[in-house]
């Protein structure tokens, strides 16, 4: 079978780190997630990965109770280190060749983020884990990983979270949404779904870079999604 996607940027969720923690990360979910991407590798795919840190910290969530919102999201991207660094060590666990790469710098532990170093290590077949989302605040990790997958020129923004696509309402608060199929950036945002930021939305639509929203907890959405078949919710600018 032949693959429709080649080069892929893995948004994958802080919050589904968590497992079935309050807080934190989970060891087997690391693993799980280790897995899933070894898979993609193991297929000849090119792997970028951005990881968000909802299971760490939320700037904006640390504002409603205080933390001044600059600060609260600088406290965020380096949520989003310790989880890269987490994924980084559990892939090299497992035999899987990584490289992780910082927007804010902090070469002890990571690399600064060059692009044409980032296309040469997925060239040579490495995961690309990048952290500290678009190192400025007022952002969040799903524009980092709309931007970065723009400027690696990946296929397509896969998003793999909790839920098992985009909904005409958020389907953990509005029991009667129902799921869209197929949907177009700009309905996305006219109709202000927050499954995704609007300024990844915005940068999708104006690059022509296609999202799927998939349930990252079902373990064979991602081989399927890189066959070409139907998973989640697909958004293009058609
Ligand atoms: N229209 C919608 N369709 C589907 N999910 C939606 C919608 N609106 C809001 N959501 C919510 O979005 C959540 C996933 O997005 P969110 O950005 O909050 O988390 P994440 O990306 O999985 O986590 P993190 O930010 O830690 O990486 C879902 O769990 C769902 O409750
Ligand atoms: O470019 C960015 C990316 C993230 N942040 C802050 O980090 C947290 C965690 O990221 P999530 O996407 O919510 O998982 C986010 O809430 C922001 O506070 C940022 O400021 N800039």
């Amino acid at each position: 079978m032949s693959l429709k996607y080649r080069r892929v940027m893995l948004k994958l969720s802080g919050e589904t780190l968590m497992g079935n923690q309050q807080y934190g990360i989970d060891p087997q979910m690391l693993v799980y997630y280790t897995q899933q991407i070894r898979g993609l590798v193991d297929m000849g795919v090119e792997v970028a990965v951005v990881i968000g840190g909802g299971n760490i910290f939320r700037g904006l969530s640390a504002a409603e109770s205080g933390v001044e919102r600059t600060q609260g999201d600088y406290m965020g991207m380096l949520a989003t280190v310790i989880n890269g660094m987490a994924l980084q060590s559990m892939m090299e666990t497992h035999g899987v060749f990584t490289r992780l790469i910082s927007a804010i710098e902090m070469q002890q532990i990571a690399e600064p983020y060059i692009r044409r170093r980032a296309v040469r290590h997925l060239e040579k077949g490495r995961v690309v884990i990048f952290s500290a989302g678009t190192g400025n605040p007022y952002f969040t990790t799903d524009t980092a990983a709309a931007l970065r997958a723009n400027e690696i020129k990946a296929d397509v923004l896969l998003k793999g979270t909790r839920v098992d696509g985009i909904y005409t309402a958020d389907p953990e608060k509005d029991p009667t949404a129902t799921k869209y199929e197929k949907l177009s950036f700009k309905e996305a945002m006219i109709k202000g779904l927050r499954i995704l930021d609007q300024a990844a939305f915005a940068l999708c639509d104006d690059n022509n870079l296609p999202v799927i929203v998939f349930d990252i907890n079902n373990p064979d959405n991602l081989k399927k999604i890189i066959y070409g078949e139907a998973v989640g919710t697909l958004v293009t600018n058609g």
